[in-house]
This record gives structure tokens, C-alpha cells and sequence, in this order.
């Protein structure tokens, strides 16, 4: 029988079946109307967002793309690689109506019924390339976040069409597809930073031979305060483009002590930033940054971060032009996969996943 805010969970395991077994995720919890955060979610002190520590004017730049290889804007893009590891990008070409198509879509897949979502999750999906899933890494993590995704793997038009939702499916192809242009430009552009001024088709699928598209849905939380809606990491991609609604509540880290910035919504844009597999391949001279999502007790919040990755099976390390110049590697080989799978098998830890793969 469904819980009612009459009659809450009586123990633990109801709570996981409820959220986890039967694919009503923190969204279905949110429309109870609970009064109160299940004990699951609270976060320890530690990880809760502390108000003193927000940068009140701080913000990551802001640039505009439309003049992308003038040198200024080049150095800009650059510069924000390396200093910040995030910044916003605006005037990038992709049409405002695909990214309004994707976030309608985004919103169609989570109204869709628990039991057809649940045929997307982990246990029931017949490809790993789909995953409808809830906070992170549920099996491991002492406390759960407060959101629900629906991760789509780009391998083909056809393998999309056989096994992503339909509901969805042409709105991410669009989105990844008018997004590609983008992408491109930002990678030639931080390349060449690295005196890399060449991407020929092998340095092309080291940067971003494999894509995959989250929808995530944050959903409005009994005592927000308690909880996060996404823990503390840097991406494992080579970059991250991020779109977010008008709701806001992505904070970076900010380059002094416990200091927070938040990225303020901006119609139009684009959030970018650098993943761990682009800070190994520039050997440490662009930076992941750690970031976090607060949970809102007042809306829902969707966002849907395109992530761009080397492909499963590339070894990454610096790239060979760097380290060719008497530059020390701080970074070894490692195989993409085993990188990615270290970080999907434990909890949100801030900039942790990096470590597997120093020398
Ligand atoms: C969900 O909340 C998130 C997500 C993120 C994501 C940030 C990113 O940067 S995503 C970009 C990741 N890069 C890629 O996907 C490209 C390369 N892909 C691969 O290397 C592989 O496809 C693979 C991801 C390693 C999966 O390979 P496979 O052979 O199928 O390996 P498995 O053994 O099935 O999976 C390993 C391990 O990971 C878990 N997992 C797999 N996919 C996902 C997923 N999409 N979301 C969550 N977890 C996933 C899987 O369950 C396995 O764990 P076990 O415990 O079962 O062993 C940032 C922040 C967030 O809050
Ligand atoms: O929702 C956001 O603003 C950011 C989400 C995020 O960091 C991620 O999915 O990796
Ligand atoms: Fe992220």
C-alpha cells in the first residue's frame, strides 16, 4: 500500500522500497507531503551548505561566444579553465527552442508513472547505456541526496531509439547534437592554450569520443537546510555543459578556504566545466572544481548536464605534447573506464576520484 502523510514509513527498509525498489524516487517522497526530511537524507554538519561561507558577490566569468576566436575571448575561456574551472558561456548558437524542448522533455519523463520509469533503473534496465537511478550511489552513500536522474550513453541513432524513453529521446538527440558545434569550439580553443594546435581525429575521441546526457530532478524538500541535492565532486568528463532552469542553487568552490560561489541562472546559457580527464590530459593546467547542488524547500529544480568524455577504453594521462618538454607528469595512465567506474562505487567526496589516477 502506498504511504500517506497520514500514515509515514514505518521503518527504514520502507523508505528504500518505497524510494528505490518500486521508482518513486525523492520525487514521489517530495508529493507526500512530508513534513518532515526522512532520517536517510540528513547530511552530517559538514556537508550541509553554510550560508557564512558564500561568496555574496562572488561569480565565475561570464563570457560570450559569438567573437569565440578572437584572441581576448580565447585567453578568456582559457584563463577561466584554469583559475576557476567553471564559467558561463552566452551568444553559443545553440537555438533557445531546443533547450526549452529539452527541458519540457525533462519534466515529461519524470511526470511519466513510477513503474514505467522504474524500467529505466539499474535493476530492471536491459542496457547499462540507461539509467534511471536516484541520489548517487545509493548502495554505499551513509546519507542520500536529495535528486533523481535519468542518465541517457550516446553510442547510436539506433541504439537511442531501441532503448531510451520515448517521451525524451528526440529532445536529447537534438540538444546533443546542436550542442556539438559548441563543444568543438571550446575544445580547439583550450587546446590551443596548450600550444595543442592540432585536433586531429585520434585527439578528437580522446576528448570526446563518448557522451552521456543526465536529467536530473530536484524535487522541493520538507527542510532543505538538512540536506544537499548533490554532494561535493568534480566531474569525471573532459568538460561538462551544463543547462539549468531559473531556479539556481549550483555552487563552486571558490580558490580561498571553505569559500562558495553560486552560478546564477541566465537565460540562454550554458554552465561549463572542466572534468578530471581534461585536469589529467592538461596535467593539472586546467582544473576540475569541486561543486554542489543545495536542495530548495520551496520549487523543483531540473538541470541537464551534457557530459563529454573520452571513450570507455582510452588510456588518459597528460597529453604527449605536454610532457614532451621536460614538463613532470603528475598524472598516470589510466584506463577511462576503471576511472570512471572508482568514482560511480563510492559516495560524493569533494575531489577524491583524482587521486586514483596520480603518480
Ligand atoms: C548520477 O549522479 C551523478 C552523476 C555524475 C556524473 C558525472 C560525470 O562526469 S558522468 C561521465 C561519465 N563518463 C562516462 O559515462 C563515459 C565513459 N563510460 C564508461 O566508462 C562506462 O560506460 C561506465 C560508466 C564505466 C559503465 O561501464 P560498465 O562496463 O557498464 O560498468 P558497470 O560495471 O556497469 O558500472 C560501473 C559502476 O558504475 C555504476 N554506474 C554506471 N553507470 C552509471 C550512471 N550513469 N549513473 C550512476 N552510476 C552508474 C554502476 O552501477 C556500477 O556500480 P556497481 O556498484 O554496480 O558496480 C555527477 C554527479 C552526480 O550526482
Ligand atoms: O544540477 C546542477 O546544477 C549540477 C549537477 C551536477 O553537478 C552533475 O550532474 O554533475
Ligand atoms: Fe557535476
Amino acid at each position: 500500500m502506498a504511504p500517506t502523510l497520514a500514515d509515514p514509513f514505518n521503518d527504514s527498509s520502507a523508505i528504500i522500497d518505497f524510494v528505490i525498489n518500486q521508482g518513486n524516487g525523492v520525487k514521489g517522497l517530495s508529493e507526500l507531503g512530508l513534513k518532515a526530511l526522512p532520517k536517510q537524507y540528513i547530511q552530517p554538519l559538514e556537508e550541509r551548505m553554510c550560508m557564512t561561507n558564500i561568496v555574496p558577490q562572488g561569480s565565475i566569468p561570464i563570457i560570450d561566444m559569438s567573437n569565440w576566436e578572437d584572441p581576448n575571448v580565447a585567453k578568456s575561456i582559457c584563463d577561466a579553465a584554469s583559475e576557476w574551472g567553471f564559467f558561463q558561456i552566452v551568444n553559443h548558437d545553440v537555438p533557445v527552442e531546443v533547450l526549452e524542448n529539452v527541458k519540457d522533455a525533462t519534466y515529461n519523463f519524470f511526470r511519466l508513472p513510477a513503474e514505467v520509469k522504474n524500467k529505466y533503473s539499474k535493476e530492471h534496465s536491459s542496457s547499462n547505456n540507461v539509467r534511471f537511478g536516484t541520489s548517487f550511489t545509493p548502495q554505499v552513500e551513509k546519507a542520500l541526496e536529495w535528486k533523481d536522474y535519468l542518465s541517457l550513453f550516446y553510442v547510436s541513432e539506433e541504439d537511442a531509439s531501441a532503448l531510451w524513453p520515448s517521451v525524451c529521446r528526440e529532445q536529447v538527440l537534438d540538444y546533443m547534437k546542436k550542442s556539438e558545434v559548441v563543444i568543438k569550439q571550446l575544445l580547439q580553443v583550450l587546446m590551443k592554450g596548450l600550444n595543442v594546435n592540432e585536433i586531429d581525429e585520434a585527439k578528437e575521441s580522446l576528448l570526446m569520443g563518448s557522451m552521456r546526457t543526465n536529467l536530473n530532478y530536484y524535487p522541493k524538500c520538507p527542510n532543505p537546510e538538512l540536506t544537499v541535492g548533490v554532494g561535493r565532486h568534480s566531474d569525471v568528463s573532459t568538460l561538462t555543459i551544463l543547462l539549468q532552469d531559473e531556479i539556481g542553487g549550483l555552487f563552486v568552490r571558490g580558490n580561498e578556504g571553505d569559500d562558495w560561489i553560486h552560478v546564477p541562472p541566465i537565460k540562454g546559457s550554458f554552465v561549463i566545466n572542466v572534468g578530471d580527464a581534461l585536469q589529467i590530459m592538461s596535467n593539472g593546467r586546467y582544473r576540475s572544481v569541486e561543486h554542489r547542488v543545495v536542495a530548495n524547500g520551496s520549487k523543483n529544480r531540473i538541470s541537464v548536464p551534457i557530459f563529454v568524455n573520452p571513450r570507455p577504453a582510452d588510456m588518459i594521462g597528460p597529453l604527449p605534447e605536454l610532457v614532451a618538454n621536460d614538463e613532470k607528469p603528475i598524472y598516470k595512465q589510466v584506463l577511462y573506464s576503471d576511472y570512471v567506474k572508482h568514482f560511480f562505487r563510492k559516495a560524493h567526496d569533494g575531489k577524491k576520484t583524482a587521486e586514483f589516477a596520480e603518480l
